[in-house]
């Protein structure tokens, strides 16, 4: 899969150290962590609004808005993707859903 979670993380450290008028993360990180909680908040709606009107665009558009939000909320609280992608390989792992993945493919 795409490494595009771990380059955009790291775009989003980098913005720690920038000035907020020349960059929409900087602003953000300025206003703070309810600033971020609070888009956060909002892009959950518009993808819950997205999903029901079943337009796959807008689905998309919405679910990464959220998506990215979320990034910066990590980042914020000293997170990374792949702590989440850590969690959730081990949800996949103690499901066992792996090991039967792997079976399949080996058919
Ligand atoms: N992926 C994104 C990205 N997705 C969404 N957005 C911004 O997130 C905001 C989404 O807010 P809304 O949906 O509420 O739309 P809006 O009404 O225009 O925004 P608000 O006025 O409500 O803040 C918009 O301002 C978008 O421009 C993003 N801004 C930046 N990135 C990436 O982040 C990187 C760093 O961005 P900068 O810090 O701006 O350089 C860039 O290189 C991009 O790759």
């Amino acid at each position: 899969m795409s490494d595009v979670l771990k380059k955009l993380a790291a775009v989003l450290e980098a913005r720690k150290g920038a000035d907020p008028q020349s960059s929409y993360v900087a602003g953000l990180y300025a206003k703070g962590l309810d600033a971020i909680l609070k888009k956060v908040g909002e892009e959950a709606t518009e993808t819950v609004l997205a999903a029901k009107s079943g337009e796959r665009a807008k689905i998309i558009h919405e679910t990464a808005d959220l998506w990215f939000h979320t990034l910066i909320m990590l980042a914020q609280t000293g997170l990374k993707p792949d702590d989440i992608l850590t969690e959730l390989d081990r949800r996949f792992g103690v499901s066992g859903l792996d090991e039967k993945a792997s079976r399949q493919g080996h058919k």
